[in-house]
């Protein structure tokens, strides 16, 4: 039986494969929502013998992908993506997202980039006024990360490298994160460029001006909201 949050996760994963037509080279997030996205998507391979290939964001979706039969390929093969469907942690009024809370943040980064249009799908608990109540995830080098560490603090926030269990979390790219604790980011844009600025960070999870379409589950409904004004 699932819980009323999995299954508006259900609904917006599911209700995002109607975006995907025949033919289409597709970016496949991470997380919990996009894992029935992937599902659904394989579905219609099986039945309407639908001709498209995703890219995943991490070994997880990829896994995913491989078990609902959705084919895969990478970038050496295609030049770019004609839609890529995530899921977020925070998204504000601005269609501003924070990503990143299952640690694959860079390469989510890489196949929101590479697409035509970025459709990200949430449940209602994550549509916030201001980002920066959940954690921002920030992937940082191993080498030396404590003083990335402490120059991400000067920015104002306190931080916790991410474990799994006892362990230091490692992210796909072999990397660190830090759940950097900001309570409220008022300028995202300016605070991601602030960040990517120091040499240990290798990527942040604010995705400032990418999302084209966030589709959002609450009660029974959907609601689709459409960024206004060009992307970046
Ligand atoms: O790194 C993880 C991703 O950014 C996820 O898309 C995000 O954490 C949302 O995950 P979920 O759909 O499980 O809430």
């Amino acid at each position: 039986m699932l819980s009323k949050q999995d299954q508006l996760k259900k609904l917006v994963g599911e209700e995002a494969v109607h975006y995907i037509k025949d033919g289409m080279k597709i970016g496949l997030g991470s997380g919990s929502t996009v894992y029935w996205m992937v599902k659904k998507l394989g579905e219609r391979v099986k039945e309407e013998g639908l001709k498209v290939e995703g890219i995943p964001s991490s070994d997880l979706t990829g896994d995913w992908a491989k078990e609902f039969g959705v084919p895969l390929t990478d970038f050496s093969q295609v030049e770019g993506l004609d839609i890529t469907i995530d899921g977020a942690d925070e998204v504000d009024e601005n269609l501003h997202l924070i990503k990143g809370g299952g640690g694959a943040l860079f390469r989510e980064k890489i196949i929101a980039q590479a697409a035509k249009e970025l459709i990200i799908i949430v449940d209602q608990s994550k549509k916030v006024q201001h980002l920066g109540r959940f954690p921002l995830p920030v992937e940082v080098l191993p080498f030396g990360w404590e003083m990335t560490a402490k120059e991400v603090e000067s920015l104002g926030c306190e931080w916790k490298l991410r474990h799994r269990e006892n362990d230091i979390y490692i992210t796909d790219n072999g990397n660190y994160i830090l759940d950097c604790y900001f309570n409220e980011i008022l300028e995202p844009e300016k605070l991601h460029k602030q960040l990517k600025l120091m040499v240990g960070v290798v990527e942040t999870g604010l995705f400032t001006n990418m999302a084209d379409k966030v589709i959002v589950g609450g009660g029974d409904e959907i609601e689709v909201i459409e960024r206004k004004g060009q992307k970046n």
